[in-house]
C-alpha cells in the first residue's frame, strides 16, 4: 500500500507516461505531458531565479533603500491597465519556464539542501517553487514596453503540492517547469513540476498548483492580468480545471466548519470517538479516558517563535511566502516525527492560504498540531499568526496543511473538546482529499 501511495502525482494522473520525465536524452520532451507546450529554452539556474525577480521588479538588495524603491515603483501606477481587454492575450507557452538545481554537478549548493538523513530540504524546495512561481507570472504578464513591472505579484494560495517520491537524493540534479494554467481578472493559477535525474532522465518527483494574485505598483489594490488562451485540446483540459479548481476552492470555503456544522456522518464519527473515550466505570459525561494505544490530541502541539528579520523580505518588502512555507514545513515535520516516533515523509500539502502579507520587523507565531492520523499517515495543521514588537494583539495569516508519512503505523488522536472536534474534522476532510488517497482506495479499498 505504501509503495502505492509513492506513484502517484504526474504519472497516475496522466501527465506523464510511467519511468519517464523530461529527457535530457535522445526523446523529445516536448511529446511529454506539459512539455508539449515547451519553446526551446535553456534552464535558468535556481541562483538566477530571485536576481531575475529582483530585475523585474526593481527591488533593492540593501535594506536602507527600501522605501525609496518602493515610492519608485509607484510610479510604475500608469502603466497598469484599465480593463484585462486592453492586454495582450497571452499563451500557455509565454510563461513557460524550466529551472535547473543542479546539486549532481555543483556539489557546493547541496549544503542549503541537504537534511541529516541525506535527503533533500522540502522546505527548500517550498521556496523554490514559491519564487519560480513568482516568476512564471512576471513572464506571463510581461510588458515589452517597459523594463520594469508595473505589478506586484504575491502567492495567495498554495491549492496542492503531491509529492510522488519519498525522498529526494541531495546528490543529483534536479529540474523544475511550469507555466500559467488559467487566468481569471487578477489571479492567475501556476502549475508547477519537479524532476530528479535517474540515471540519464529526469523523473517526475513533485507536482504543484499555486494560485498568484497581481495587486498595483504599490501593492495596495488588486491590477489586471492578460487572459490565457489556450491553443491545444490538453491545454483546454487544464484551462478548464483551473476553473473547476476556482468553483471546487468557493465550494469548499462554503462548506468550510468556520461556517457550517459538520457533516451527518462527521457528527456521528465524533461522537462515537466522545462515547469511546467515557469511562465505563462512571456514569458521567465529564470522566473521560483514553482507549488504549490512543493519544488525546491536544499532547501533540509544538510552537515556535520567528523574529521576521529583513534577510527573509520578499522583493515587496514583505516577508517572503516561501520562507514561511518552509518555517511552518519544519515545524509540521518535527511534529510528525516526534509523534509517530519514526521518520516522517511529507506526502502532500494543500490548502495554505495567504491571508495577509506578514510585515518585516514581525513575530511570527507558529503552533502545531496533529489533527488526524489514520494507519501510518499523520495530519498536521500549522496555524501562524503575527505580532508587532509593540502590540500584544495577535493575527491571523496562514493555516498550513501537510499530510506525513511515517515508517510505522500511528495511534490514533481524539479531540477533547469540541473546537479539537473540529480540527479532527477539517483534518479528516484535508487527508480525505489528498489525491494520493483516491488513487490508493481504488487500489486497495479501506475503511474511511
Ligand atoms: C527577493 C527574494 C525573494 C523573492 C521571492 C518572490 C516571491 C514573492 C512571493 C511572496 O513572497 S508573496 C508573500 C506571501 N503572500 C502574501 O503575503 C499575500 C497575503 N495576502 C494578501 O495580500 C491578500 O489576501 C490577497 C492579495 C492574496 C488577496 O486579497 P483580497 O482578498 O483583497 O483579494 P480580492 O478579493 O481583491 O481578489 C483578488 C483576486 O484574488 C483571488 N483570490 C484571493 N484570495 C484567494 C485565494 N485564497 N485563493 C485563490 N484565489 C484567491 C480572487 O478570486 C480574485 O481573483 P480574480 O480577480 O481573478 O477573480
Amino acid at each position: 500500500m505504501r509503495r502505492a501511495a509513492l506513484r502517484l502525482c504526474a504519472l497516475s494522473k496522466g501527465l506523464l507516461p510511467p519511468g519517464r520525465g523530461l529527457t535530457q536524452g535522445p526523446q523529445d520532451p516536448r511529446k511529454q505531458g506539459h512539455f508539449h507546450i515547451q519553446e526551446a529554452c535553456s534552464p535558468i539556474h535556481v541562483n538566477h531565479v530571485r536576481d531575475k525577480l529582483r530585475e523585474i521588479v526593481g527591488a533593492s538588495t540593501n535594506w536602507r533603500d527600501h522605501v525609496k524603491v518602493m515610492e519608485e515603483r509607484k510610479l510604475l501606477h500608469s502603466f497598469l491597465a484599465k480593463s484585462q481587454e486592453d492586454l495582450p492575450p497571452r499563451r500557455m507557452k509565454d510563461s513557460y519556464i524550466e529551472v535547473l538545481l543542479p546539486l549532481g554537478s555543483e556539489p557546493e549548493l547541496r549544503e542549503k539542501y541537504l537534511t541529516v538523513q541525506n535527503t533533500v530540504r522540502f522546505g527548500r524546495i517550498l521556496e523554490d517553487l514559491d519564487s519560480l512561481g513568482v516568476l512564471i507570472c512576471y513572464m506571463h504578464t510581461k510588458n515589452h514596453a517597459t523594463k520594469m513591472s508595473p505589478l506586484s505579484i504575491v502567492t495567495a494560495l498554495v491549492d496542492k503540492i503531491d509529492m510522488c517520491k519519498k525522498s529526494l537524493s541531495p546528490e543529483q540534479d534536479i529540474k523544475f517547469s511550469g507555466h500559467v494554467s488559467w487566468v481569471g481578472k487578477t489571479s492567475m493559477e501556476v502549475k508547477m513540476q519537479m524532476f530528479q535525474l535517474h540515471g540519464d532522465e529526469f523523473c517526475p518527483v513533485l507536482d504543484a498548483t499555486f494560485v498568484m494574485v497581481a495587486r498595483d505598483s504599490g501593492n495596495k489594490g488588486p491590477a489586471f492580468v492578460n487572459e490565457l488562451i489556450p491553443e491545444t485540446p490538453e491545454e483546454e483540459e487544464l484551462f478548464r480545471q483551473g476553473e473547476l479548481n476556482k468553483g471546487r476552492r468557493i465550494a469548499l470555503s462554503s462548506a468550510s466548519l468556520l461556517k457550517v456544522a459538520p457533516s451527518a456522518q462527521e457528527r456521528t464519527t465524533i461522537h462515537e470517538m466522545f462515547l469511546s473515550t467515557l469511562d465505563p466505570k462512571t456514569i458521567s459525561f465529564q470522566s473521560r479516558v483514553l482507549p488504549p494505544g490512543a493519544v488525546w490530541m491536544e499532547t501533540t502541539k509544538l510552537k515556535s517563535l520567528e523574529v521576521c528579520h529583513p534577510q527573509e523580505r520578499n522583493i515587496f518588502n514583505r516577508i517572503f511566502g516561501g520562507f514561511l512555507m518552509r518555517k511552518a514545513y519544519e515545524l509540521a515535520w518535527a511534529t510528525a516525527c516526534s509523534f509517530g516516533g519514526s521518520r516522517a515523509f511529507v506526502v502532500a500539502v494543500d490548502d495554505i492560504m495567504f491571508q495577509k502579507p506578514v510585515d518585516v520587523g514581525s513575530l511570527l507565531f507558529l503552533s502545531s498540531q496533529v489533527c488526524f492520523t489514520h494507519n501510518n499517515y499523520i495530519q498536521v495543521r500549522v496555524h501562524s499568526e503575527v505580532a508587532s514588537l509593540q502590540s500584544k494583539e495577535h493575527t491571523t495569516t496562514n493555516v498550513f496543511h501537510f499530510t506525513f508519512m511515517s515508517e510505522k503505523d500511528v495511534p490514533m488522536v481524539f479531540p477533547k473538546t469540541y473546537g479539537e472536534s473540529m480540527l479532527y474534522l477539517d483534518g479528516q476532510r484535508h487527508f480525505n482529499s489528498m489525491s494520493a488517497l483516491e488513487i490508493l482506495r481504488k487500489e486497495h479499498p479501506v475503511d474511511p
